[in-house]
């Protein structure tokens, strides 16, 4: 990835595209830019703030130098923090570990965080400048396919604890996202389809058009070389943008961007986290799509499609049988629990997203057959 110094030599300036995020009940708008050799606009967004904190995994240290280097030679007192890779970052003791070090800098209220790194690392980004002083101000620079269309946009931010995922957090919006493609270059093929997940989610609850994307090349859809890398990212971020403008908070609408999260949360969980959140919410969605089916709510043709899709971009659509007891106590502990009472997003049919409130015990046991290997 570029820091922002070096243009490449032939490369034409092209204008990122734009997408504007909330703004609706009383939330400051911010804006997601896609393209590429983004970095350049984080003075803009990082504005009159004297010191800046750039957060990064281990695994791109050199992103974090650079930019930093950069931020420095624009006269910012910047710093970099570096954290664990993925889930690892997820922790209270890495968020104190960054509290430590925005104390020592002397970080103030009008100072900013910089998240650069997949969804785990501007999650925890989020989560610390959320709790920084009651709030700073933050900027995602996300660098997976995941963080681009899901993670990075809505202001979800958080940690996990040994109860469960993301179980303590806090509703931060960024001052602004910025999606530089060139990032995708060196993501492992692993995290690369991983993130494919939250992308057909996004087609199965909202935009099926993704979904013909995928399938009418999967080998293609695999790699960032495919011709339909910047469409897919695009459209998925839409979707993202256009439910949490509405729905900040999550009191109705934007549980549909749960959708296969259930189960996913709990088969991470029982996995400690070795399993990438987006193979885990393949499975989930799978789950989900048959639980829809078995409630009489979605045809089996599109129920089918949920595997097809995912198993093409070699997604996993199983899990280990002998669980289910495991998974199901994890379960009651969902965000969209409501006392005893479990709830899951199901479809009633393609991108028509709704609440399945305490299903049948029988109809769970018999969606989680079609899951089980
Ligand atoms: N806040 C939200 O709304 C939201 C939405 C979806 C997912 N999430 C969270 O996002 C997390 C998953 O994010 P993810 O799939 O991006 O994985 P990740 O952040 O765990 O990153 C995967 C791995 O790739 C490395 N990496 C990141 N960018 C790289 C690059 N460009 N080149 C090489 N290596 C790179 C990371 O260091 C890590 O080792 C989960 O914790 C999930 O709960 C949050
Ligand atoms: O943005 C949302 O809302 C989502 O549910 C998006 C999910 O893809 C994401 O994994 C999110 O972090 C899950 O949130 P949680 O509230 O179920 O922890
Ligand atoms: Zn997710």
């Amino acid at each position: 990835m570029s820091s922002g110094t070096t243009p490449e030599p032939s490369a034409e300036p092209v204008a990122p595209l734009r997408v504007t995020v909330g703004g609706s009940a009383g939330t400051a708008p911010y804006e997601v830019l896609i393209g590429r050799q983004l970095l350049g606009e984080l003075p803009s967004l990082i504005g009159t703030a004297q010191r800046v904190a750039v957060l990064h995994p281990e695994a791109l240290a050199e992103t974090g130098q650079a930019l930093r280097e950069d931020l420095a030679a624009q006269g910012y007192q910047a710093i970099t923090v570096e954290v664990p890779n993925a889930e690892d970052a997820k922790q209270a003791e890495v968020a104190a570990y960054c509290w430590s070090a925005l104390g020592q800098t002397g970080f103030t209220r009008s100072d900013v965080v910089v998240g650069v790194g997949g969804g785990a690392t501007t999650d925890l980004a989020g989560f610390v400048a959320a709790t920084w002083l009651r709030g700073v101000r933050w900027i995602a620079v996300p660098t997976t396919v995941l963080g681009m269309v899901d993670a990075a946009v809505g202001g979800k931010t958080g940690i996990n604890t040994a109860e469960g995922k993301n179980l303590v957090g806090a509703f931060h919006p960024p001052a602004g996202v910025l999606c530089d493609l060139a990032a995708l270059d060196s993501l492992p093929v692993n995290d690369y389809v991983s993130g494919l997940a939250e992308v057909i989610k996004a087609g199965f609850i909202a935009d099926p058009e993704i979904l013909r994307l995928v399938e009418s090349d999967p080998e293609a859809a695999r790699t960032p070389a495919g011709p339909h890398t910047a469409e897919l990212i695009e459209r998925s971020i839409r979707v993202k943008a256009e439910v949490v403008s509405e729905d900040l908070r999550e009191s109705g609408r934007r549980e549909i961007l749960n959708y296969g999260h259930t189960l996913a949360h709990a088969i991470e969980k029982n996995e400690r986290y070795r399993w990438r959140h987006g193979a885990a919410v393949s499975v989930g969605m799978v789950f989900a799509a048959e639980l829809g089916r078995i409630a009489g709510r979605l045809d089996e043709a599109t129920a089918a499609r949920h595997r097809e899709v995912l198993a093409s971009v070699g997604l996993p659509v199983t899990y280990r049988g002998d669980q289910w007891p495991r998974l199901l106590e994890t379960m009651r502990v969902d965000k969209k629990t409501r006392g005893d009472l479990l709830r899951f997003i199901v479809l009633d049919g393609l991108a028509r997203p709704t609440v399945l409130e305490g299903p049948d015990p029988a109809a769970l046991l018999a969606a989680h057959a079609e899951i089980a290997d």
